[in-house]
C-alpha cells in the first residue's frame, strides 16, 4: 500500500534532484535511480516504511542542497539518521571516500545495509548495460571490483538482493 509519507518523500527527492542526470549515455533523470532502489527493496519483501522512505532519500543530502535538518523536520529523526548513515562526506578526497564506504559498510545498521545493497545493485545493473559518460573501460572494471568489496561487508542482510549481486559478480569473474 503506497503511503502518503512515502509519496511525499519521492516528491521531495524528485524536486531536489530535478536538475541531475545519471551518467548513462541517455542521461536518465537521477530520480529513476531512487525509484529503482526503492523497487529493489519492495520486490525483496521489505515493508519497513522508514527503510523505503530513506531509500528514495539516500542521495538527497549528498548530492543536493537538502540538509539533514530538513529531512528530519519533514520525515522524522529515524529517516534522517538512516540517510546520515548513507551519506558520503563530499569534502573528503575521492580515494578516501571510496575507502570509507568499504569500512563503514561493515559497521552500518542492518536497515542501512539493506539500502546500500539495493543502491549498489542498481548502480551495477546500470554499469552492466553502459559505460558511464567519460569513463574508460578500466574505470568501469575498477568500480565492479570496489563495489564487490563494499558488498562483501554488507552480507548476511538480504538473501534475494545478495544473490542478484552475486550473479553480477559471477558474470564478471569476481566470485
Ligand atoms: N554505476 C553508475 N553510477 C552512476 C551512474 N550515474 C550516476 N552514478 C553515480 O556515480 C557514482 C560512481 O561514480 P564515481 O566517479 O565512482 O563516484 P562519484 O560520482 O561519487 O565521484 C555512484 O555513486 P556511489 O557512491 O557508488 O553510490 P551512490 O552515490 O549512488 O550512493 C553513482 O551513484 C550510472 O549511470 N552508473
Ligand atoms: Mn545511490
Amino acid at each position: 500500500m503506497a503511503s502518503l509519507d512515502f509519496m511525499r518523500a519521492l516528491k521531495f527527492a524528485a524536486q531536489k534532484h530535478s536538475k541531475q542526470r545519471r551518467k548513462d549515455p541517455d542521461s536518465t533523470p537521477y530520480v529513476n535511480h531512487l525509484i529503482n532502489v526503492g523497487t529493489i527493496l519492495a520486490e525483496a519483501g521489505i515493508k519497513d516504511e522508514g527503510v523505503l522512505i530513506a531509500a528514495v532519500l539516500h542521495d538527497v543530502v549528498e548530492d543536493t542542497d537538502a540538509t539533514f535538518q530538513e529531512v528530519e523536520t519533514l520525515f522524522g529523526v529515524d529517516v534522517s539518521n538512516l540517510v546520515h548513515e548513507l551519506t558520503d562526506d563530499k569534502t573528503l578526497e575521492k580515494a578516501e571516500r571510496k575507502r570509507l564506504q568499504i569500512e563503514k559498510a561493515a559497521k552500518s545498521t542492518k536497515r542501512a545495509k539493506l539500502i546500500k545493497l539495493a543502491d549498489k545493485l542498481d548502480n551495477l545493473r546500470d554499469l552492466q548495460m553502459n559505460t558511464p559518460q567519460g569513463w574508460t573501460e578500466e574505470r568501469r572494471e575498477e568500480y565492479f571490483e570496489w563495489a564487490k568489496r563494499v558488498v562483501d561487508n554488507l552480507r548476511g542482510t538480504n538473501a534475494m538482493i545478495e544473490e542478484s549481486l552475486d550473479q553480477i559478480f559471477r558474470d564478471r569473474n569476481l566470485l
